[in-house]
């Protein structure tokens, strides 16, 4: 074991508190090459993929890298901008602000550093960062509002994995969920709100999360109970009955059934039969990214236009809104 990085550490300064924000990751660029590298580290991961190591070696190495790659890559070119990765580009933002924000709240002892589970910065670098910064109390904030062990699980391995060559290990808190904080739904709530007051409104609204397979669920992930939670928190703060807010999964990988009801499903659907106009948004995400600007704004618009649809928009994630990051920081303070 290396303990050598901490030769220099100065045990005199006074001690500070990190917050580390983390969220999925990303490649580094909308590359073949760079999809191939981000979806291996991504894949291989075991909280993700749950298939016996020998058989999902096979699949993944003989068929997943061999094609996914290009496909991802084509798809990520889509949201490229000038700024780089979505994801990443306001996960930057989101930093800075919540940094802002604490600092005016709790001084200059407070350090928030960015973090991805995948790809970079990663989750190691974060943390040495925020060591040498002195941080001895560590707060991890993972930008998943609901707990998947996919995702949040995952994420939790990483940092303790990180933290093996430590020679002195901080104090810890990792904040497992934050689906029902009364701050985070009414950011949501009033940013729905508030794009109806300028947009007017839709027949109904889809809110949609991201899926994992029904099989996790039923093995105890408690992820769609919290989605459905926060669904039906933000319907009664909009004053909605359930029939014009429901709740959907999206972004299904595989084979196997997945959580239930599927977005595509429902809006080819709602498409043929259902409302005229639909507004969608997704409250799982905290940034926008590929999943909801290329998978909810480009490919699922098509599938309820081409059913029969006349009208469909998005409704952005949080993202860095003032609103979000107060209600971030309100949900690190508690653990102060
Ligand atoms: C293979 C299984 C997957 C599980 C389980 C899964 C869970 C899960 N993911 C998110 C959030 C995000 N996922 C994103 C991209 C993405 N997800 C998967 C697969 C699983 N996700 C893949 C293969 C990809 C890559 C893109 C692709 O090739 O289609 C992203 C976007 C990242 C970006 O750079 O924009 C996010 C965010 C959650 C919340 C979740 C379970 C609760
Ligand atoms: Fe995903
Ligand atoms: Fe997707």
């Amino acid at each position: 074991m290396d303990f050598s990085a901490q030769q220099n550490f100065d045990h005199d300064q006074q001690a500070g508190v990190g917050i580390l924000l983390t969220n999925l990751g990303t490649p580094d660029a909308p590359t073949r090459q760079a999809l191939r590298t981000y979806l291996k580290e991504f894949l291989w991961d075991p909280r993700v993929v749950e298939e016996p190591r020998w058989k999902w070696w096979l699949i993944l190495n003989g068929i997943i890298l061999n094609t996914r790659p290009a496909k991802s890559a084509a798809a990520y070119k889509e949201v490229w901008s000038d700024e780089g990765s979505p994801l990443l580009a306001i996960g930057k933002k989101q930093c800075a602000k919540l940094q802002q924000v604490l600092q005016k709240k709790c001084g200059d002892k407070l350090h928030v550093e960015l973090a991805m589970r995948y790809g970079n910065p990663s989750i190691k670098t974060g943390l040495e960062s925020l060591r040498r910064k002195n941080c001895r109390k560590i707060i991890v904030l993972p930008l998943y509002p609901q707990y998947s062990a996919t995702t949040t699980g995952s994420t939790f391995d990483a940092v303790s994995d990180a933290l093996k060559t430590w020679r002195r290990v901080p104090e810890l808190c990792m904040i497992d969920a934050y689906h029902d904080h009364p701050a985070y739904i009414a950011a949501l709530s009033d940013s729905i709100k508030q794009y109806w007051q300028e947009h007017g409104e839709a027949e109904r609204l889809l809110m949609s999360f991201h899926g994992i397979p029904e099989s996790y669920f039923q093995a105890g992930d408690p992820y769609p109970c919290h989605c459905r939670k926060t669904a039906r928190l933000v319907r009664e703060n909009l004053g909605l009955d359930e029939e014009q807010a429901q709740l959907a999964f999206q972004s299904r990988f595989g084979k196997d059934p997945w959580v239930q009801p599927y977005t595509d499903e429902t809006l080819k659907a709602w498409g043929k039969s259902g409302p005229a106009t639909v507004d969608v948004v997704c409250p799982g995400f905290a940034a926008d990214c590929l999943e909801t600007i290329e998978e909810i704004g480009i490919e699922n618009r098509d599938y309820f236009l081409e059913a029969g649809g006349t009208r469909y928009r998005y409704i952005p994630a949080l993202n860095d809104s003032n609103a979000h990051i107060d209600a971030l920081a309100q949900v690190v303070l508690q653990r102060l």
